[in-house]
């Protein structure tokens, strides 16, 4: 294929998908409206309608689909919850094409228009622009990029340059139950052919220009239960005479961090890997708009002032926040009550070389020290229900050159190399088990609120990023075969 013949069909399939954008939209609408969050027992057949909703897509593409039962899970009250099944997917099996695996996730996180949404989340709305609704950015948004760049090639009768396998998961949110086993029973079987892995469940560091994310950080989350008896009391005829749970929660919540966002937990920074003078020029370099990310977040003042500073301190050290407490009163009003047994949830974003099974034993040892420190006749019980470990790539990777290509195609500027603060389970999943080249491919901006009120994937973001990955595939393909040409003729010399 030369130069001039591919742009002009790159500019046939960016006509097509410019020309598509309403179709485009009208899927994600219809894929926001299921409210497929994977956090809340009583949704969990939202999820598994969702899962159905995303084979039948893939099949209508021409994919072989595989909906795999993963059984279900027991939650900690006892009761067992069905696992959505995982997708895997294929499409194509030219052995000239390199093969490239898709992940993506579409179960989301909980919404609420009384959370504070403008609009309802689960009605995918336009304003100014911006397609606002739950999932729109994660991960619904992205996945279906991907689908539809596949389907451009298709309904241009277009040669496909890569062979295509999905994996879709309805976990992630809450921790991608089941899939770790399934990748490894998967990995001489399905994954055995794979050559790249491509996730696009992040954001770029900016609101306008794209990125590429080589590293992320994994994530230890945490259970602390106090409990003082069977039943709630009254606290008027027992506050003042007991040791209440959720006042030795709090106390043990309150140890955990200091006000600088320093973690109070002895030992949890000892193997943290030692910043490089390299490094650290590298954090100089990056263009980063401290006043952008600010307004974004909405606060008034980050812990650190400066750009260098915010950014190892959200890639490359770790961090812990609270999330909340179960049990405690939380509604409008007053209710006079002390809770019999109160679960607290933290977690802490891991990075290099942390190690999950040392965090565990450091995270207990240090809060039932603060708690016999208390003298409380309560019941303490702390568990990690779920431990996902940072993932670092090589930015050497072919994968990279050619998503740098594509991104310099569609969007006129070379990416950002960043790392992420936040979590995607599979990444590190992938390259342990797989040992193939995995890359993180955002196409969400860094304003789009995941997890937020108001989560939203820009109308521009949606379009442009199914033009860059249809770019992808054109270059990753030319790039593999350039690759393997030139490693036979050195074995033939
Ligand atoms: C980055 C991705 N879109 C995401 O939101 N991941 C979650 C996954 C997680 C981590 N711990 C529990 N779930 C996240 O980073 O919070
Ligand atoms: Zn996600
Ligand atoms: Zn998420």
């Amino acid at each position: 294929m030369s130069s001039s013949s591919s742009s002009e069909l790159e500019l046939e399939i960016f006509q097509y998908i410019d020309g598509h954008q309403s179709d485009f939209i009208k899927d994600l609408k219809e894929w926001v409206a299921v409210q497929s969050d994977s956090v809340q027992p009583d949704l969990r057949k939202e999820v598994i309608r969702m899962m159905v909703l995303a084979a039948d897509r893939l099949a209508a593409l021409g994919a072989t689909v595989n909906s795999v039962n993963l059984g279900s899970h027991q939650l900690p009250n006892g009761q067992d919850l069905p696992l959505p099944p995982v997708i895997l997917g294929e499409l194509g099996k030219d052995p000239q094409n390199p093969t490239v695996c898709f992940y993506g996730h579409v179960d989301v996180q909980p919404a609420k228009k009384e959370d504070g949404w403008k609009t309802d989340p689960y009605t995918l709305t336009e304003i100014d622009g911006n397609l606002y609704g739950r999932g729109a950015t994660d991960n619904k948004g992205p996945v279906l990029a991907w689908i539809n760049a596949v389907e451009t090639f298709r309904a241009l009768k277009l040669a496909m340059p890569v062979n295509f396998k999905f994996v879709i998961e309805g976990m992630e949110e809450a921790g991608s139950l089941g899939l770790e086993k399934l990748l490894e029973e998967e990995n001489q079987c399905f994954f055995s052919d794979v050559d790249y892995v491509v996730i696009s469940d992040n954001l770029w560091l900016s609101n306008k220009k794209p990125a590429l994310t080589y590293g992320s950080r994994g994530n230890a989350c945490f259970f602390v239960e106090v409990e003082c008896g069977g039943k709630d009391l009254h606290s008027g005829t027992f506050g003042g005479i007991i040791h209440e749970p959720l006042t030795d929660l709090i106390a043990l919540l309150d140890s955990l961090v200091d006000p600088t966002g320093h973690i109070q937990i002895p030992g949890i920074y000892d193997s943290v890997a030692a910043l490089t003078e390299e490094e650290r020029k590298l954090y100089e370099s990056i263009e980063f708009d401290l006043e952008e990310h600010k307004k974004n977040s909405g606060v008034k003042k980050f812990l650190y002032g400066t750009k260098e500073e915010i950014l190892l301190h959200l890639w490359r050290y770790p961090s812990l926040s609270i999330h909340g407490i179960e049990g405690a009163f939380h509604e409008p009003g007053i209710k006079t009550v002390i809770p019999a047994k109160v679960i607290g949830k933290f977690s802490i974003r891991q990075v290099p070389h942390m190690d999950l099974s040392v965090v565990k034993q450091q995270v207990v040892e240090h809060l039932e020290g603060v708690f016999s420190r208390r003298n409380s006749p309560n019941k303490l019980k702390v568990s990690m229900p779920l431990g996902a470990k940072p993932w670092l790539a090589d930015v050497n990777d072919p994968l990279y050159k050619a998503a740098r290509r594509a991104i310099k195609k569609v969007f006129g500027e070379d990416p950002d190399f960043i790392r992420d603060g936040s979590t995607v389970p599979v990444a590190r999943m992938f390259q342990t088990i797989t040992q193939k080249s995995v890359i993180m491919f955002p196409i969400g901006a860094a304003d789009d609120g995941e997890h937020s009120q108001n989560e939203k994937i820009s109308r521009h973001n949606y379009i442009e990023g199914t033009k860059v990955f249809a770019a992808f595939f054109l270059e990753i393909s030319k790039l593999h075969r350039h690759l393997h040409e030139t490693s036979n003729m050195e074995i033939k010399n």
